[in-house]
């Protein structure tokens, strides 16, 4: 059947130009409509597939005023603009499209883009529908869960954070439209909420009974629910006394809030609020609204049989989680991460990011600089995979060498070339039925990236010297330190493969940007290599975990493994007192600040292919690279970086 494509363009030649090209190209064009107001009659009449939507409209309506409608409806939307102003832009990906074309543009583009959002639209659905099973699933068991409302209260926010995350939630239940309660919910590490009831938020926060009376949450309007990112968020605080406080104490910069009608006709308030100023979108909307009966359900079983008396003074006592009994609730997914340590709310993120992606079968692309944990995340998604009993393959792309890199992966028949005597299977075959890990997706070359385009598209791949293609049942989750972007952008990584990897993107931030979790790293390292060793070392001591959290870490999680690894094989007794920390780049970055300790053979090697490279201006492999001048295989130079924690900070812009 043709695709049905609705134009929302007010510029005639441009509408008329996208018309036939898409015509040309096999799709049937419904309509086409100059206003937000002409479009939606068009789409509740035609039902379109797809919708190409100009952004500035000439009767001053916008074409993302049609990205909710068009979101509710599941049809998916790309815009055409020639405005690529950065505010035009975040407004515009803050709705969530399938894509973005900047005017002008070629025939080709159109059609690349449009099949690309094809692909994306429908793993994407995949994903809603997978989170609203999950949300649903969640508050259900909570709903079914034998214990008392205080122990149930205590689990509510667990049951959201993937779905909805936020750093602090509340929930406000109101009785003929007076406030009756309030349920505050502070994220602390994961699967963890403080819980402040009633006035002990403000109290807490050393506010008085007059700042209170000031500040009260603002009665409900109306019923629904909307949401607030960034720039908006911040507007609303001028007529926002309580949120103003509460996101100057939080540093929240957006929220989401919706109210729901209890089965007494009670009404209850679930506000989420986050440091992230993109955080919230319609989609986020339309998960609570699916939702709706089961969470008012919850809301009002929590609410109706509390035993917790309704406080309508500020002078009530605390009650928080701690005073409060905990039952056993739905299943704390806590427990699911393997080797993963950290609280701080950029790693809480990615932990939620797991738990949601790694239900849905959707490919994932993980980024982050080297050593930051791409690998264990990925491994992470596995092991909580319906595919966890099924291989797990580990490709690492930019160790594989080039002139074998197809055999490696799809592998080849017997005789397929010279020295391949025997059939070999690939990594591929190898992953069938389960997962495979493509590390360094940045350093494959373009030849085989069409390849694993095809793999990815047909989910079937061709051995070397074979006759016919093979079935493969296969998720691909990819990682790469490289800005692929950057390199898209610079031809060596194909658009659409950029694109089918990035369904799921998740994003490790550097250890430096997360520095309260070193010392819970620290500790961990610690432990494993003492048992590894049989040593006797358990401690550090405040002053040497200020030098840690001082230091910046290029190497990131590795580096910070491999140094107390170090510095425990150096100690006398079981506690650490002092570190020397590791050679740094100075402010400059040019060049080495040295410390006073005896340098290790590794230190030493470090420091000759970091100089190599320097001279290299960073160039690793090719004539005139660093492999070449250190008489290395590229692939063998690349490990050997990996392994000694060298990242581009440390050569680069030299
Ligand atoms: N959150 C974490 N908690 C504990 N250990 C971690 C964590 N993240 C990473 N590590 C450890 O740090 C080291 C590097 O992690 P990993 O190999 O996953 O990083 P990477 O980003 O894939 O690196 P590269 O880009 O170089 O391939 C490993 O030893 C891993 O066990």
């Amino acid at each position: 059947m043709k695709e049905n494509i609705l134009i929302v363009e007010d510029e005639f030649i441009v509408a008329n130009d996208l018309r036939l090209m898409l015509t040309k190209a096999g799709y049937y064009v419904c309509g086409t409509a100059a206003s937000v107001n002409e479009a939606k009659k068009i789409i509740e009449k035609e039902n379109p597939t797809w919708v190409l939507l100009d952004i500035f409209l000439q009767d001053g309506s916008r074409g993302t005023e049609l990205a909710d409608f068009l979101t509710a409806r599941k049809i998916g939307f790309v815009y055409i603009s020639a405005n690529t102003n950065q505010k035009v832009l975040e407004s515009a990906t803050a709705t969530q499209p399938y894509g973005f074309l900047v005017k002008p543009f070629r025939e080709r583009d159109l059609l690349i883009m449009l099949e690309i959002a094809r692909e994306k639209h429908s793993q994407n659905l995949e994903l809603v529908q997978q989170r609203e099973t999950l949300l649903l699933q969640q508050v259900q068991s909570l709903i079914a869960a034998p214990a008392n409302p205080e122990s149930k209260m205590v689990h509510v926010p667990a049951a959201f954070q993937a779905l909805i995350p936020f750093d602090y939630m509340k929930i406000d239940f109101f009785r003929h439209n007076e406030q009756a309660d309030q349920f505050n919910f502070i994220r602390k590490s994961f699967g963890e909420y403080e819980i402040l009831k009633n006035s002990a938020l403000p109290e807490s926060m050393g506010l008085t009974g007059r700042d209170l009376n000031l500040s009260k949450p603002k009665p409900i309007k109306g019923i629904g629910g909307y949401f607030l990112n960034g720039m908006d968020f911040r507007r609303s605080l001028l007529d926002d006394a309580w949120d103003k406080m509460l996101s100057n104490h939080f540093q929240l910069e957006a929220k989401l809030s919706h109210v729901f009608i209890l089965e007494d006709k009670s009404m209850a308030v679930m506000s989420f609020y986050s440091r992230n100023p993109s955080e919230y979108a319609s989609s986020k909307l339309a998960l609570l609204l699916k939702a709706n009966n089961a969470i008012v359900d919850l809301l009002y079983q929590v609410s109706v049989e509390s035993s917790i008396p309704f406080v309508t003074s500020i002078k009530q006592p605390v009650v928080n989680n701690k005073m409060i009994e905990v039952a056993p609730g739905p299943k704390a997914p806590t427990t699911g991460f393997k080797d993963i340590v950290g609280n701080s709310p950029e790693l809480l993120k990615v932990l939620d990011n797991i738990l949601v992606v790694s239900k849905a079968e959707i490919s994932v692309l993980i980024t982050g600089e080297s050593g930051t944990g791409k690998e264990k995340v990925a491994h992470n998604i596995h092991l909580l995979s319906a595919r966890k009993n099924k291989p797990y393959i580990v490709v690492n792309c930019a160790a594989l060498p080039h002139e074998l890199i197809e055999s490696e992966l799809f592998g080849h028949e017997k005789g397929a070339y010279t020295g391949a005597i025997e059939k070999r299977v690939g990594k591929f075959e190898l992953a069938d039925g389960g997962t495979i890990f493509l590390d360094e997706i940045g350093e494959m070359p373009l030849e085989a990236q069409v390849k694993l385009l095809r793999v990815l598209q047909e989910k079937e791949i061709d051995h070397v010297g074979g006759k016919l293609p093979v079935k493969v049942n296969i998720r691909v989750i990819a990682a790469t330190n490289r800005k692929l972007e950057k390199e898209v952008a610079e031809g060596r990584f194909r658009l659409d493969l950029y694109y089918r990897l990035n369904v799921f993107p998740i994003s490790l931030p550097p250890l430096r940007a997360r520095k309260e979790d070193i010392p819970e790293l620290a500790a961990h390292f610690l432990k494993i290599f003492a048992k590894d060793t049989g040593r006797n070392v358990d401690r550090f001591t405040s002053h040497a975990l200020g030098q840690l959290a001082s230091y910046d870490w290029p190497g990131n999680i590795r580096e910070l493994g491999h140094f107390i690894q170090r510095c425990m094989l150096i100690s006398t007794g079981p506690v650490i007192e002092r570190v020397e920390l590791p050679e740094t780049i100075s402010e400059d970055g040019k060049g080495f600040i040295k410390t006073p300790a005896l340098r290790t053979l590794e230190e030493m090697e470090k420091q000759h292919i970091v100089g190599v490279l320097k001279n290299c201006k960073g160039k690793v492999c090719g004539p005139g690279g660093a492999a070449e001048i250190l008489d290395l295989p590229p692939s063998t130079l690349n490990s050997k970086m990996k392994k000694l924690g060298i990242t581009r900070e440390y050569y680069f812009n030299v």
